[in-house]
């Protein structure tokens, strides 16, 4: 038997002092997981620990491992090479770097599956603005430069911090079908959502994060027609149609 795409056990992430990642386990496969919480329940920490980015404050114990490979404590780069890609929230884009600098300077192989031409093609918007730079993008093209971004690095997981946040509904429409051409031929997808429309559009296994561990599961079926457990799950008023 092959070994699952993600295994996470008794993960543990600090910032300094700060214990914020306490104990989360968590083993999938390549189908979509939408990882859900409210505020403050470490999902940006969980995301940043698993892509080696919690900064020079971060330290992490336990387990990862990617298709075996134990990449837990590793660095960003080396997590990266191992077949993580990762998209931030707030897509952490230069200013100082163009639309084709952001490409260029992953360094990809131009025999890799992914190269800047693909990308291009992926994203036919930001092959028109290659010579602006990344900080004077509209949000959902900043959201795809940051895409493009990570699958340069030919990721077998991408893992996504709130990909909709601050984009217009019909920006996130279209987004919401790019990553699910991607899952569907075979990415492994881990998306933070805290819009639930988006969430449980992009995965139908939904994690849902509590207190710095993950405490419990659920389906975008459930999750949708229950607007007890997206009041307890997300902090949020129910979606109107949902009740
Ligand atoms: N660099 C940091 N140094 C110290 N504490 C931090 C740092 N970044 C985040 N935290 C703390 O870790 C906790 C979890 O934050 P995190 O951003 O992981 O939560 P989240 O579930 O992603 O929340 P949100 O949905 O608001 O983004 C919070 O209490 C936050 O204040």
């Amino acid at each position: 038997m092959s070994e699952p795409l993600l295994v996470i056990e008794d993960l543990h992430a600090y910032y300094g002092t700060a214990h914020v990642v306490e104990g989360a386990s968590l083993t999938m496969g390549a189908e979509p997981v939408a990882l859900i919480g409210r505020n403050g329940m470490g999902k940006s920490t969980l995301c940043k620990a698993l892509s080696g980015t919690l900064g020079v404050n971060g330290r992490t114990t336990g387990s990862v491992r990617l298709d075996g490979a134990d990449i837990q404590g590793k660095a960003a780069h080396k997590i990266a090479k191992a077949g993580v890609g990762y998209v931030p929230q707030g897509r952490r884009l230069f200013q100082s770097l163009t639309v084709d600098e952001h490409l260029q300077i992953v360094g990809a192989s131009s025999k890799a599956a992914w190269t800047p031409k693909r990308v291009y093609e992926l994203f036919p918007r930001l092959a028109e603005r290659k010579h602006v730079s990344g900080t004077s993008l509209s949000g959902g093209e900043q959201e795809m430069l940051s895409i493009g971004r990570a699958l340069l690095t030919n990721p077998k997981l991408l893992i996504m911090d709130e990909p909709s946040e601050g984009l217009a509904p019909t920006v996130v429409e279209t987004l919401i079908e790019t990553i699910k051409d991607l899952a569907a031929a075979g990415m492994g997808l881990l998306v933070v959502e805290q819009n639930l429309g988006v969430a449980t559009a992009l995965a139908d296994r939904v994690v849902v994060m509590v207190s710095g561990s993950i405490a419990t599961e659920t389906t975008s079926g459930q999750l949708l027609s229950d607007p007890e457990q997206q009041k307890r799950y997300l902090g949020v008023e129910p979606l109107a149609e949902a009740a």
